[in-house]
């Protein structure tokens, strides 16, 4: 191809095969973390490689909407606990009533015991008023910044660093503890630390809350239900 941009673009081929299995490899064996967290501190180097992953993420009109909260201070992870405390509560009672106990025995956060925690949020106001390719879907800043949170998960399993990601706590407990401005969205709470284990299959399905559903069941051939 030659155009004016041909002096921008680099050789698409496919990964060697050892690349390629590295790339599957963190793929599949990415697992969210609770319990295996080790105290051991995640070196700044690390945490910056790991950001460095989430920002190269695709974001709607490269909007880059993300914004990532380093928190270590144990007082504010403290709190951050005290709020999924409170919120797995009301969670617990709404779930039906003989699922409730499976629940409480669930362990789902490990915002105390990892020795670091990213809040990321989503700023919506990041590239002004109209987005290229947000201007009919106005979700499209969070996806992409999930997409900026999966390509950490990936890198943090590639360094052996365990992620965990907590989504249950009312959103202002959080904003009020991090200063977060109202129209900032918060995504994620990821608490980060080193683990020596992981789960081979995910946690909620080895403890029997929810299995791995066949991929055959979920792809449809062009049309909605047609296989
Ligand atoms: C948006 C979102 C929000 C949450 C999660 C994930 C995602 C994508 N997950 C982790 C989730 O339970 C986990 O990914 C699945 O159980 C599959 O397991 P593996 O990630 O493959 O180990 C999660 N886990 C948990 O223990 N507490 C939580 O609050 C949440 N919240």
């Amino acid at each position: 191809m030659q155009d004016a941009y041909s002096h921008a673009l680099v050789a698409a081929g496919g990964f060697s095969d050892d690349e390629r299995a590295a790339v599957y490899r963190a793929i599949e064996t990415r697992r969210d973390v609770r319990d295996q967290f080790l105290p051991d501190p995640v070196p700044e180097q690390v945490l910056q490689r790991l950001l460095a992953a989430a920002h190269a993420a695709p974001s709607v009109g490269f909007m880059q909407p993300w914004n990532f909260i380093i928190v270590r201070d144990d007082g504010v992870r403290e709190a951050a606990w005290q709020a999924f405390s409170r919120a797995n509560e009301e969670a617990a009672a709404m779930f039906p009533e003989e699922k409730q106990e499976a629940y409480r025995n669930l362990k789902l956060e490990g915002i105390r015991k990892a020795p670091v925690s990213i809040c990321v949020t989503c700023d919506p106001d990041r590239a002004g008023p109209v987005v290229l390719g947000r201007t009919h879907n106005l979700r499209t800043d969070a996806y992409s910044t999930v997409c900026a949170i999966q390509n950490l998960w990936l890198a943090a399993r590639a360094e052996g660093v365990g992620l965990g990601w907590v989504s249950i706590f009312r959103e202002e407990d959080i904003r009020l503890l991090l200063g977060i401005p109202e129209r900032v969205e918060i995504v994620a709470w990821l608490c980060l630390g080193y683990v020596e284990q992981l789960y081979r299959e995910p946690e909620l399905a080895v403890k029997g809350w929810r299995q791995r559903l066949p991929l055959e069941e979920l792809v449809y051939r062009d049309r909605w239900g047609d296989r």
